[in-house]
């Protein structure tokens, strides 16, 4: 038997020369699974720099995916993720640096063996003239049919599978120049995935799906990746979708891949502010969501509600573009969570503590400047019975109270 150390140098990639001195390379990283960290990769890039002609989109860029594992390209419009994934797809040729697959450089892996390796999937849209959707999917088996191109049972069983999987298996005889965008982008994912990839590169994989295609897709991607250690490496711009699927996650921006890492951290509340330039507060990180932008202005409108008897009103006030007040809320509570998002001043307690008197006379001052109350609560409970006292000094200044937001009407 291979002693352990003999084992570990045989396994241990050679240092590469690093353009960037002593910065670690992803696939250093330990995988949080109790693999080792020198798994043979499915991709590894060093040093890469992609883009068009001779000019650098992206530099620097060093990514690792193992076998099983899905990585998410996130980032503006113009950032570059197409540029890199054309590049890793081998459509495009690097500027710099190195990619490997599987441990080989990639323009050393011949194209029949490169395509039984990798398959890669972009949104542009062919010209399909007098071909049905099966035929599309066929061509995925290409690297494994003879130069005639015919079939064998085992590729037709490919086919059948990834279009049943897909939910195209219906659409085989249709001819695809006359099915609708998602049913096309349907389709080349099939077509892709009988491909059999051990490394699947998608641009936008879900860009023409209704949410119901979209979680079917990313789950499918997940279970293949699972079960056939199948590695993806894909663009997203939803990132909730992101957030929920990716297991890890790389950020391009401003010709940099500027953080790596696991989702939540990948897409916390700083780096998503600071790749696409959205207010902090409007970003929800757990659920990877993005609120419209607060109305602005002063408050005119105080919202009494709590307990997720707010969040409709929230919506429509924002929706009217009428700034508001909230409170006295709970951060954790959900009329919390969105009134930290769309009210122009919200007040909270701590959670779990009875509403005290000193937010109390906050949120009675924030009420005294508005033009009107809404008040969304027939009762209050044990914690935050001081909120009937928001209603009183309502009722005293001359503010109508309304209880729901159909009574602003002409108050606002
Ligand atoms: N064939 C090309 N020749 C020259 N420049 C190109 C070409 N294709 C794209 N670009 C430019 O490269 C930049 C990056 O484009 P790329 O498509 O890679 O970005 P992206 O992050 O995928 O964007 P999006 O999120 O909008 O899809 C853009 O400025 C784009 O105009």
């Amino acid at each position: 038997m291979m002693d352990l150390r003999a084992r570990q140098d045989r396994c241990r990639r050679p240092a590469a020369p690093h353009a960037h001195g002593m910065r670690p390379h992803p696939a250093d990283a330990s995988t949080g699974d109790g693999a080792p960290g020198d798994t043979p990769l499915a991709l590894e890039t060093r040093g890469l720099a992609v883009g068009h002609a001779s000019r650098a989109l992206v530099s620097d860029v060093d990514l690792a995916v193992r076998p099983g594992e899905l990585l998410v390209l996130v980032g503006p419009n113009g950032s570059g993720k197409t540029t890199m994934l054309r590049t890793i797809a081998g459509q495009l040729k690097p500027l710099g640096g190195s990619i490997m697959l599987f441990g080989r450089a990639l323009d050393t892996i011949p194209g029949t063996e490169r395509a039984r390796t990798m398959a890669a999937l972009f949104t542009d849209r062919h010209k399909t003239d007098l071909i049905t959707c099966q035929d599309i999917v066929e061509a995925g088996r290409h690297p494994y049919t003879g130069s005639l191109g015919v079939l064998s049972p085992e590729d037709r069983r490919c086919v059948r599978e990834a279009m049943e999987a897909t939910g195209t298996w219906g659409l085989r005889d249709r001819d695809a120049a006359h099915v609708s965008d998602g049913q096309r982008q349907r389709v080349l994912i099939a077509r892709a995935l009988c491909q059999e990839p051990k490394l699947l590169v998608l641009d936008e994989p879900t860009s023409y799906l209704d949410i119901h295609s979209q979680i079917g897709m990313l789950q499918l991607l997940r279970d293949r990746a699972r079960e056939r250690r199948m590695a993806v490496v894909a663009s997203l711009h939803d990132i909730g979708m992101a957030l929920r699927a990716a297991d890890r996650i790389a950020c391009i921006h401003g010709g940099r891949v500027i953080f790596q890492g696991a989702p939540d951290a990948a897409l916390s509340t700083e780096m998503v502010s600071r790749l696409y330039g959205v207010e902090p507060a409007s970003y929800d990180p757990v659920s990877g969501s993005v609120e419209l932008a607060r109305p602005a202005g002063e408050p005119q409108v105080f919202v009494i509600a709590g307990g997720g008897t707010g969040t409709s009103t929230f919506r429509a006030l924002q929706r009217r573009g009428i700034p508001f007040a909230a409170g006295v809320l709970y951060p954790g509570d959900i009329d919390g969570q969105l009134a930290a998002r769309l009210a122009a001043t919200a007040i909270f307690a701590a959670d779990f503590e009875p509403v005290g008197p000193e937010a109390v006379d906050r949120a009675k001052e924030a009420l005294l400047a508005c033009r009107a109350v809404v008040c969304l609560r027939s009762s209050f409970g044990a914690m935050d019975a001081r909120n009937a006292e928001l209603l009183e000094a309502a009722r005293a200044a001359g503010i109508p109270v309304c209880g729901d937001i159909g009574q602003l009407d002409g108050l606002v």
